[in-house]
């Protein structure tokens, strides 16, 4: 009960940002004095709290792995940590390519940030590609069959559609660093991240009429919503190419910074995130794809209540009663209203 009553009182004295949205439950009746404050000294202030935001050097490892089992050396990405720092660094390493993504690519990709998502020292993830030619210029059309792509020796697959929803799955931000070509396939791996960060030599764009392909998944349906029905019809439609200061209006790219700038930026951004509650983090992003991703978005979002719910004694009661075999007793939950 103390808890609720410093929480009470923490809300009377809320101060009310100007051009902000007004938290949904929040009750202007119950706010004893409001403080209208610009939004410059709310950062202020927040900084005082918080402290700046690190901006040292980081220092990347060749990733250990957290516990797959497998010690196969990747031969198409490079997968680092800052472990210290929370923060993973996925980087699609085919540059002669222009990191065009092959089967191989795609199964490595899926590895690593499967290794990011259960290591638990790990916040944030980067996803880029080698060089400053290019994040990645999609699936790599020289191993293109009628089955779709094909390693030498192996079937053909589109196993990047497994990847894409990897992405969007995963209860951990990942944040799309992106130098030059982010085209076709690619452009669809930054869209199904959580953020982009992009270098100003950056360039958007779809190519996949142009080369008898199209993506009617993720990479129309997130688009849309990125940048609205007209223009998603006309990047696909017209298979332009966007600057990054085109992508940064169109709501395609969070923000844009000189070339020499984007990695210290970037983790710059995830140093920020990473001061954040995991768990807020978590519930998020589960709850800002849930619509898109229509039941498997509910169930991930269920997913995180459920695990929330686990860690409350009435969960326990249940449990425990089931291994004691008695009845459980519910009787001293509250019934919230
Ligand atoms: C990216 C470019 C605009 C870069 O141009 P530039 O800087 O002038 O370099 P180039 O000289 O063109 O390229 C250098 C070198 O790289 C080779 N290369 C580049 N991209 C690819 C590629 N995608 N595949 C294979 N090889 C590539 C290029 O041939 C050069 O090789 P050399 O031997 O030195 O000549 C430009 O390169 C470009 O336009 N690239 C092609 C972009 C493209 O059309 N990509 C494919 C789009 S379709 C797709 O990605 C589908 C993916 C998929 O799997 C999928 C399928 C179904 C549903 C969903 C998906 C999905 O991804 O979501």
């Amino acid at each position: 009960m103390a808890d609720s009553k410093e929480l009470g009182s923490a809300s009377r004295r809320i101060s009310v940002v100007t051009n902000h949205l007004i938290p949904i439950g929040f009750n202007p009746t119950r706010v004893d004095s409001v403080e209208l404050c610009s939004a410059s000294s709310i950062d202020d202030s927040f900084h005082k709290v918080h402290g700046e935001v690190p901006t040292h050097e980081v220092v990347w490892k060749k990733a250990e792995f957290f516990g797959d089992g497998d010690n196969k050396e990747f031969v198409d990405i490079i997968y680092e940590k800052a472990l210290d720092e929370g923060i993973a660094k996925i980087t699609i390493n085919r540059p002669e390519r222009r990191n065009a993504f092959r089967p191989q690519t795609v199964k490595e990709l899926m590895r690593a940030f499967n290794d990011a998502r259960d290591d638990s020292s790990v916040g944030v993830i980067i996803l880029t590609g080698k060089g400053t030619k290019a994040f990645c210029s999609g699936g790599d059309q020289a191993l293109r069959t009628q089955d779709g792509y094909a390693d030498p020796n192996d079937v053909g697959r589109l196993n990047v559609l497994d990847l894409q929803v990897q992405i969007r799955r995963l209860p951990k931000p990942v944040i799309a660093m992106v130098a030059g070509y982010a085209v076709g396939g690619g452009h669809i791996l930054h869209m199904v991240c959580d953020l982009t960060i992009a270098a100003d030599n950056a360039v958007f764009g779809q190519t996949g009429p142009k080369v008898g392909s199209f993506d009617a998944g993720y990479g129309s349906s997130i688009m849309s919503r990125l940048v609205g029905p007209k223009k998603a019809r006309e990047m696909w439609f017209m298979t332009r190419f966007y600057t990054a200061s085109e992508a940064e209006k169109m709501g395609l790219i969070n923000t844009v910074v000189p070339l020499e700038m984007l990695e210290k930026e970037t983790v710059k951004w995830c140093r920020e995130i990473l001061r954040n509650s995991p768990t807020a983090i978590r519930v998020l992003k589960a709850a800002l794809n849930a619509v898109d991703d229509g039941h498997a978005g509910l169930q991930g979002l269920g997913g995180d209540a459920t695990l929330l719910f686990y860690g409350t004694e009435e969960a326990i009661e249940g449990r425990t009663a089931y291994m004691q075999r008695r009845p459980p007793d519910f009787s001293k939950f509250p019934r919230r209203p």
